[in-house]
Order: structure tokens, then C-alpha cells, then sequence
């Protein structure tokens, strides 16, 4: 439900009332403030020694085209937050009051300054469905506007991701293959490119096994950690397929051509360490601790000053970009072509009539 007029003007006199926030938080209070009242910030920016003024500014300023009434909500969201911590600074809130509505295929939460995007299809091993895609595009698009400073992609269950769910091939509108197949080009493009966008620290916490796009997207993450548990299998020729997620390019830079052809030609798959070994993965962590650790770690990470974290992945990324967009826009139209051909059809039907597993 949108925040009204009422709501937020009930939370201005509330953030009165609080116990003093914190210069950070009052800093966002500020932004979300000015942004809800005056839209975004065309002000000049103060001089470098104006320090208090500039820290506002560059708060307010962050928030780029977030539309008024976004502004509004976030601001009544944060004040209604930190009232209930105050009112009982220890309660952990459980995680089903803290899960964002609207998913069917994801669980998504935001606490501690971290967005964290869960897919969960434990049954079907997380296979990526249409919805799927579209959920996770729709997760990642309100990530990036929300005041989390990091967001991280996992899996429920025993799998990270068993990759693109094989029924996707199935239902085939009245137009016929060719549409489908075109159909499917575009939304793999559109779902990659919000990869290639996403413009804060987007971290991959791989919880078991990963396939297929699971994997091939890693390259398009800032951080990736693994469970000792996890394997990471593209058989993208086995299913008569070819390299999507930009991994065409990602891959060859991060662990050289000889093994991402490995990966990508002979469909070769790694274990969490030979991952690690190759650069694809930054760090593995023994399965029993590795929720404790990573989490640990992560939260501890989302306390830096996220207007830093995000400028440092557009130094690292910025320049990346374009390129990307052409690769990912070039793999999509040769998938399109390869899912027409008898390779990947025989692929798909031998997998779903259960003749064939990987
Ligand atoms: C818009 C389109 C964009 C497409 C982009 C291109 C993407 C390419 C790829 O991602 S290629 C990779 C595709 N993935 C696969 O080929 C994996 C297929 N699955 C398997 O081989 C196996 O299921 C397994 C090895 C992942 C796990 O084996 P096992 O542990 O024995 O479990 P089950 O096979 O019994 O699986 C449980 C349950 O889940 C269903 N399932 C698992 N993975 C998929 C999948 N990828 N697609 C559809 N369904 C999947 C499986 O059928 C079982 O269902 P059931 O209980 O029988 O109803």
C-alpha cells in the first residue's frame, strides 16, 4: 500500500519524537525528505569545505529520479523502522514479517542494509521459469532504488540453481516455434542487461550446485561465495545450446580461453574449489558454516558507506558496459537460431520425457 500524505506527515512529527538516529540515517531522512517534497536535487553543490552541506547534498543528490511518492514511502518505512526499534531495540523481527510481497517463485528481504534475493523453487531444484525471470528482473529493479547498500542472489534448498527450467520450451503459443524462440531471445536479453546495469554490489551466495544461466551470469557479480557443496556445470553443447549471461566474454577474461572452452564447448563441470582456483568464485567456505560466515561477513560489509561502494563498482564496471550489452545482445540472437534446431529440441524432450539427466 502507498504511503499518503497523511502517512507521511504522521511520520514527521513521529522522527521528532526518536531517540537521535545516528548521523547516517538523519542524512537519509534528510534525502528522502527533500526528495519527497521537492523531487531530485538541481540545487548547486556546496564547496568542499561546506562539509555538512555537501554530506546532505550528496544524500539527497544520490537518490537520482527516485519519484516523489517512492521518496514518501521509503521516508514513512524508515520512520515507522526506527520507531518499532525503538520501542524494542532487541526484537528481531522473523523473516516472514520482513519478506517483501508480490513474489510467487522468489523470497525477498531487506534487513540490515542488505536486499537479499532468494529463489525459491526448492522442489524443482530453483529452475528459472518465465515468472522466475521476470520476478528476479522486477527484485533487482527495486534493489537498485531501495537504501539497501548491497544485494545478494541465493537459492533455497539444496540447489543454487538447476539453471533455465526445460518446460519453458514447452508451451508454445499459436504463432508457433519461431515465435516462442523469439519471445525467449528477448527476455533473455532483458534479463541479462539488468545484470549488466545493476549499479551496487551484487553478490552471489551459492548455496549448492549451479547450472546453466546460474552460472553463466556469475561473471556479471562483484563477489561470489560458495559453499563447499556447490558445482558449477554449463552443458550448454549437451543440450544442443550455446553460452549466454555474456559468459562468452566474462568467462575467457576471468580464467582464460583454454578453460572457458572447457566450460562452455565440453560442458566440463567444477567443483567449488577448481571455481575459486579459475577466479570464477571468490571464496569457499565449508557447507556446515557457510551461511554463518558468509552472512557475517556480509553484513559487516554493508555498513561501509554505500555511496563509496557504488561509485567504486562504476569505476570497475563503467566502462564494461556498452561492450556487454553488444555480447549479451549477439548470444541471445544465436540462441534464438539454436533453439530451432533438432540438437536442442532432441535435448529438452529426452530431458522431459526422462530419458536423459546431466
Ligand atoms: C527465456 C529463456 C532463457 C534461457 C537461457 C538459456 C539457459 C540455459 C540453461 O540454463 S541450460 C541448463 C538447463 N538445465 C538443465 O538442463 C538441468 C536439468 N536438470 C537435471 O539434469 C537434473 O534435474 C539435476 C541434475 C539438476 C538434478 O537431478 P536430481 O538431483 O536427480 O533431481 P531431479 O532431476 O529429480 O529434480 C527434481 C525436480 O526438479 C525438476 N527440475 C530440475 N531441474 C530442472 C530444470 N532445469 N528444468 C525443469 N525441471 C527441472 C525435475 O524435473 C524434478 O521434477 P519432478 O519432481 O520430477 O516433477
Amino acid at each position: 500500500m502507498r504511503a499518503s500524505q497523511k502517512d507521511f506527515e504522521s511520520a514527521l512529527s513521529q522522527v521528532k519524537l526518536l531517540k537521535d538516529p545516528g548521523n547516517e540515517v538523519k542524512l537519509k531522512l534528510y534525502a528522502l525528505y527533500k526528495q519527497a517534497t521537492e523531487g531530485p536535487c538541481n540545487t548547486p553543490k556546496p564547496g568542499v569545505f561546506d562539509l555538512i552541506n555537501k554530506a546532505k547534498w550528496d544524500a539527497w543528490n544520490a537518490l537520482g529520479s527516485l519519484p516523489k511518492e517512492t521518496a514518501r514511502q521509503n521516508y514513512v518505512d524508515l520512520v515507522s523502522g526506527l520507531s518499532s526499534s525503538s520501542d524494542s531495540s532487541s526484537q528481531v523481527k522473523p523473516e516472514a514479517d520482513r519478506k517483501q510481497p508480490g513474489y510467487e517463485t522468489l523470497v525477498v528481504t531487506s534487513e540490515d542494509s542488505i536486499t537479499k534475493i532468494m529463489m525459491n523453487r526448492p522442489a524443482k531444484k530453483n529452475a528459472m521459469t518465465t515468472q522466475m525471470y521476470n520476478e528476479i528482473m522486477l527484485a533487482l529493479k527495486a534493489a537498485s532504488k531501495d537504501d539497501s547498500a548491497i544485494t545478494v542472489l541465493t537459492g533455497n534448498g539444496d540447489y543454487y540453481s538447476s539453471g533455465n527450467d526445460l518446460s519453458n520450451f514447452t508451451d508454445i503459443p499459436p504463432e508457433g516455434i519461431e515465435e516462442k524462440a523469439k519471445s525467449g531471445a528477448i527476455l533473455l536479453r532483458d534479463f541479462v542487461d539488468c545484470f549488466i546495469d545493476f549499479p551496487k554490489p551484487l553478490i552471489a551466495v551459492v548455496n549448492g550446485p549451479a547450472v546453466g544461466i546460474s552460472v553463466t551470469i556469475l561473471g556479471l557479480f562483484d563477489t561470489v561465495y560458495a559453499s563447499n557443496r556447490a558445482t558449477f556445470h554449463t552443458p550448454f553443447s549437451h543440450l544442443g545450446q550455446s553460452p549466454e549471461g555474456c559468459s562468452s566474454y566474462t568467462f575467457p577474461k576471468i580464467m582464460g580461453p583454454a578453460k572457458a572452452a572447457e566450460m562452455l564447448i565440453f560442458g566440463k563441470k567444477l567443483t567449488a574449489a577448481e571455481a575459486c582456483a579459475q577466479g570464477l568464485v571468490t571464496e569457499v567456505f565449508p557447507d556446515s558454516t557457510f551461511q554463518k560466515e558468509v552472512w557475517t561477513r556480509l553484513k559487516a560489509y554493508s555498513k561501509l558507506p554505500p555511496n563509496a561502494m557504488r561509485i567504486s563498482k562504476q569505476v570497475i564496471r563503467n566502462r564494461e558496459k556498452e561492450k556487454l550489452h553488444a555480447i549479451n545482445a549477439e548470444e541471445s540472437r544465436v540462441l534464438q537460431e539454436r533453439w530451432l534446431s533438432d540438437e536442442c529440441t532432441n535435448a529438452v524432450m529426452n530431458f522431459l520425457t526422462r530419458k536423459a539427466k546431466l
